[in-house]
């Protein structure tokens, strides 16, 4: 495994591409924080929450107990790696979090559509056998193998207990892991790749839920392309086992 760097030192996913968002486009919304009632302060009823924009310090009506300014304040919940049985590492909740709740942002380069595709066949000719890059946008990747957050070491599963939410911040996208469920300390995290992983080589799906799609990311790479390359590995696997049974016969 590469050098982890602390998640809130590392890049953003806008940190390459600063852009200062002009006063006319900043989104400002009408809550009126009420010292009586928390929730008033940018809860679910605020209209930046309502269209998953973060309010910007200085511009909030609620000032300082604007609770809508998660990713640019790095409140993610606390987790921790773990050494999963044969698919490397995972990532585990390390607190119980609730439905709904801001995990942590899926960190890295921020890179076009076209590095994208030279930089996953290069890692496959590489012989990398872990991919990291998820889509950010129809025409931008976000590339977490070298430089990301600890959100690069979460795994796909077919049933997963979390979800990838899109976040305007800034005037920029950037990617968050949420809890689709109520996940209880100790329990690995996972989300489904599919329409996000930018995968290059098939790799057979090893999360055991019972609806599995027995590859990653199975959707996202097309039905054809997919049918065909399962079409293959169960032809190799089948000439595999031939020829085993070839062998130990004789
Ligand atoms: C974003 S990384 C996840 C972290 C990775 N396990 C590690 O050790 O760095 C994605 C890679 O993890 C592996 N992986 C993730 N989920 C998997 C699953 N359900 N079954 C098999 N391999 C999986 C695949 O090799 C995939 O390319």
């Amino acid at each position: 495994m590469g050098k982890i760097r602390d998640a809130k030192k590392t890049l953003s996913s806008s940190a390459l591409r600063p852009k200062k968002v002009k006063d006319d486009d900043v989104a400002i919304c009408f809550c009126k924080y009420d010292p009586n009632n928390p929730e008033s302060a940018c809860g679910d009823g605020c209209l930046n929450v309502m269209t998953s924009t973060e309010c910007i310090r200085g511009y909030c009506p609620c000032q300082d107990y604007c609770k809508n300014q998660r990713f640019q304040n790095c409140e993610y919940a606390k987790t921790k790696l773990l050494q999963t049985e044969g698919h490397g590492w995972g990532l585990l909740a390390d607190e119980d979090i609730k439905a709904g709740q801001f995990i942590i942002e899926y960190c890295g380069e921020v890179i076009s559509l076209e590095e994208a595709k030279h930089r996953s066949q290069s890692y496959e000719a590489q012989g990398l056998k872990d991919a990291y890059i998820i889509s950010l946008n129809s025409n931008y990747f976000i590339d977490a193998t070298k430089r990301g957050s600890l959100a690069r070491f979460i795994n796909h599963s077919c049933l997963p207990n979390c979800e990838t939410r899109k976040w305007t911040v800034l005037g920029e996208t950037r990617v968050g892991i949420f809890a689709k469920v109520d996940i209880s300390s100790g329990t690995e995290l996972s989300y489904n790749y599919n329409f996000e992983w930018y995968g290059g080589a098939t790799v057979c799906c090893l999360c055991r839920a019972a609806n599995c799609c027995l590859f990653l990311a199975a959707k996202s790479q097309g039905f054809q392309v997919i049918f065909f390359r399962q079409l293959l590995y169960l032809f190799e696997k089948f000439t595999v086992l031939i020829l085993i049974r070839i062998i130990l016969v004789d």
